[in-house]
């Protein structure tokens, strides 16, 4: 019986079919499993037929609807159809006609090339060969998912200039990279990483990352072990004209499904693409039987380090010893709630038994109140006022403010417990503000005063809770967890690391870090060294993003251009590399208004648009820098005949069905995705709000730690757009917005009025 099989790049296409058109595919798709091959091919709905003139004989198209055409791939050694595309009726023979596709007999896995491009590239033709993306810039925008990529904040180094690309690799390494014939005279012709970059959607996909990852400077044995080898079949080799073994060996794009519901489910997108298939390095990673010690994974938004997470538990749910369990924790609870609803699709009922999924402070709190059950929560606003209190019953000269900072920063942060600690001069390295000695006496007086007072009164903040949950633990000789696994750690203070870091015995896969810096939106700065992580040679960074077009992801890179990004966990700065973006897209839309009511309206009209456009409207949030904000825009939308509900992050889910343009604030979209997103009220008064700005007369630093902070919270909010990102703001633009983007977009605002 034939099989249907789904290149997953094809995926967001299927966003973009309205219902009938959806059901329509579905039905087709359920023809391929239910009928024999002959009647299949004879069916005359399906109108399955070969390309009158194309680039690859295996190639078919599918009638869908009058109006939509799904392209696949008919191998002649086997029954498996491979679905590649879903475009509409006129333009699907032109793509087709020039595609082809080829078992890659080095990695073993099915690559998809534009044959006719190429062949005008290399072998000349009538036409001079212009790169791919120089041709898109007057060719209509394509439609379908072409691969892309994107700068991130540091952009790629071009290796070299004006020498030839690959002049330092010979042919004989460039074909152990399975590098074929083809592709080989044409890198040769190649001069700078860009004019890779601008042909990737031509090229085969996974000779496309071989040369990406040499044109960075890469040495070619590292790409053999990180790029060729992860993709190798298990056993054997897998022959040029096997193509039924090379679908199913490409496994990071191609999903096999087995069971006769998985392709309704894949198409109708309940089975989201993550859960089957992993780029080889997330799954390397993921499933690696062993670690020494504490791995990091880092990378830029949307690289897939929660999907690598929860993939890792599920591994080590998988290998636990008797008695064992494994602890997933992010930053808030909303991104554990939605880890839980994640992992239940990952993992069967019994493996999730075994696990615990809950913030740090949740388990510091469950671990102390295991001894002092009475102990209840204290915000750190309560500890301002009791320092208020303090400093004023002492007459001290320093703000709450100040006291605050230092109890947090240096005391907290260092896990100070002594006057003479407190006194050492490495203690306040970093602050700023200068105390003498009979000042830092002072200071550290009214901070012990203080935690005497919440512990006396039980009364604790999160950071006294994950003191004492550390201290306990330390002391215990049992560990509650077998293995932690912490997902957007770039967030956590000291302290909770602590907490964590004391929950599972030091060992072999002890701690799985996944986090990143450039979104750090809570002024933690952590050193892994000084808290006893130590990670030296188990850090992996991602480098495909999944969820943004490379516009968006390219734009948004422009918010952090200039700014240091240390590495997580560590005080250097990340090693420069490049993101590159799987989706492509248009540029991001930015729009200043005169005033509060022109930009509503404004707004309105960009919703309006996306969904009329398709998009649903649970798909499209707004987000604003303050809750005020938030209510006023979803009544002054509602009022715009626009529906829009709150979206509160711990009680919504995303899927949940909402008739409703979801609007929240840029704290709560952290995490998260939507296909469109607005940024509303992107003022220069709300980005950097200053009220959640240390003062730079109370400490120089820590100042500009909350800018960084405010400016990675854009730099979040930004991110979260899968397809369509909308930016606006009346009067002045914040200043952290992509200078020339906001300028332009001003000037054209001013010369259409
Ligand atoms: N190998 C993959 N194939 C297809 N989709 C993937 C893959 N890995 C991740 N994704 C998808 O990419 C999107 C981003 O993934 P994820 O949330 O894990 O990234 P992240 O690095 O944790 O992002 P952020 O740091 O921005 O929160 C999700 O929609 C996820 O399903």
């Amino acid at each position: 019986m034939p099989q249907l099989a789904i290149d997953a790049t094809c995926l967001p296409q299927y966003d973009k079919l309205d219902r009938p058109t959806r059901e329509r595919l579905l039905a087709a798709t359920r023809k391929f499993r239910e009928l024999p091959l002959d009647a299949l091919l004879a069916h005359p709905d399906l109108r399955i037929r070969p390309l009158t003139a194309g680039q690859d004989p295996r190639i078919r198209t599918f009638r869908i609807s009058d109006t939509w055409t799904g392209v696949m791939l008919a191998p002649e050694s086997g029954e498996t159809f491979l679905l590649v595309h879903l475009l509409p009726r006129d333009s699907a023979e032109q793509w087709a006609g020039d595609q082809r596709h080829d078992v890659n007999t080095v990695m073993g896995t099915l690559e998809r090339r534009d044959a006719a491009a190429l062949g005008r590239a290399v072998g000349g033709g009538d036409e001079p060969a212009r790169p791919l993306r120089a041709a898109e810039a007057t060719a209509p925008a394509p439609v379908g998912v072409a691969v892309g990529r994107a700068g991130t904040v540091a952009a790629p180094q071009p290796p070299r200039t004006g020498a030839a690309l690959f002049e330092h690799v010979s042919d004989r390494d460039l074909r152990r990279l399975g590098i074929d014939s083809e592709i080989l005279e044409f890198c040769r012709t190649l001069s700078t990483a860009e004019e890779l970059s601008d042909w990737e959607p031509a090229l085969p996909q996974d000779q496309y990352e071989v040369l990406s990852q040499l044109a960075e400077g890469h040495p070619v044995e590292r790409v053999l072990r990180e790029v060729v080898e992860p993709r190798r079949p298990a056993v054997g080799a897998v022959a040029a004209d096997d193509y039924d073994t090379a679908i199913r060996n490409t496994r990071e794009r191609v999903i096999v499904v087995n069971d006769d519901q998985e392709i309704e489910d894949v198409l109708a997108g309940e089975f989201n693409a993550w859960r089957i298939y992993l780029h080889p390095k997330q799954r390397d990673l993921a499933y690696r039987p062993r670690f020494n010690g504490p791995a990091k994974v880092s990378g830029g938004p949307g690289t897939g380090k929660t999907v690598v997470a929860l993939h890792r538990v599920k591994f080590l749910a998988e290998h636990l010893p008797l008695g064992g369990r494994v602890l997933l924790t992010s930053f808030t609870n909303a991104l554990v709630e939605s880890l839980k609803r994640n992992l239940a699709l990952l993992l069967p009922p019994e493996l999730i038994e075994d696990v615990d999924v809950i913030t740090a402070d949740k388990l510091a709190m469950n671990v102390v109140k295991e001894e002092q059950p009475d102990v209840s929560f204290w915000s750190d606003n309560d500890v301002r006022g009791l320092l208020a209190n303090i400093a004023q019953r002492h007459g001290l000269p320093w703000s709450a403010e100040f006291l605050f900072q230092e109890y947090r920063h240096v005391v907290m942060a260092h896990g100070i417990t002594t006057v003479d600690g407190y006194l050492d001069p490495d203690a306040r390295r970093g602050r700023s503000a200068a105390l003498d000695r009979a000042e830092r006496r002072d200071v550290w007086h009214a901070i012990a005063d203080a935690r005497v007072r919440m512990r006396r009164n039980r009364r604790l903040p999160s950071l006294e809770l994950h003191a004492e949950a550390a201290r306990i633990l330390d002391e215990r000789p049992e560990k509650p967890y077998t293995n932690v696994v912490i997902d957007e750690a770039q967030d956590l203070h000291p302290t909770q690391w602590r907490t964590l870091r004391a929950a599972a015995a030091p060992g072999v896969n002890d701690l799985f870090i996944a986090g990143d810096n450039r979104q750090r939106i809570y002024d933690n700065t952590v050193s892994f060294k000084r808290l006893g992580i130590r990670i030296v040679g188990r850090s992996y960074p991602l480098r495909v993003n999944y969820r943004t077009t490379g516009e968006i992801l390219a734009w948004a890179g422009e918010i952090l251009r200039g700014q240091q990004v240390s590495e997580l966990g560590e005080s250097v700065p990340e090693p420069a590399g490049s993101t590159r973006s799987v989706l492509r897209g248009s540029p991001p839309e930015l729009r200043g208004a005169r005033d509060l009511a022109e930009e509503l309206d404004a707004l309105a009209e960009r919703v309006r648009r996306w969904l009329a456009g398709g998009i649903a409207p649970g798909d499209v949030c707004v987000t604003t820098r303050t809750q005020r904000l938030r209510n006023a825009v979803v009544r002054e939308l509602a009022d715009r005949g626009v529906p829009a509900a709150v979206f509160q992050a711990n009680r919504d889910t995303v899927t949940d069905a909402s008739p409703a343009v979801r609007v929240t604030t840029m704290h709560s979209v952290k995490g998260l995705e939507f296909r469109a997103i607005a940024v509303f009220g992107a003022t220069a008064e709300a980005l950097p709000n200053m009220e959640h700005v240390t003062g730079a007369e109370v400490d120089e630093r820590q100042h500009e730690a909350d800018l960084a902070a405010q400016r990675s919270l854009l730099y979040v909010a930004c991110t979260r757009a899968r397809e369509s990102l909308y930016v606006s703001w009346h009067g002045a633009p914040s200043p952290f917005l992509p200078r020339m983007a906001a300028e332009a977009a001003v000037g054209r605002e001013a010369a259409r009025r």
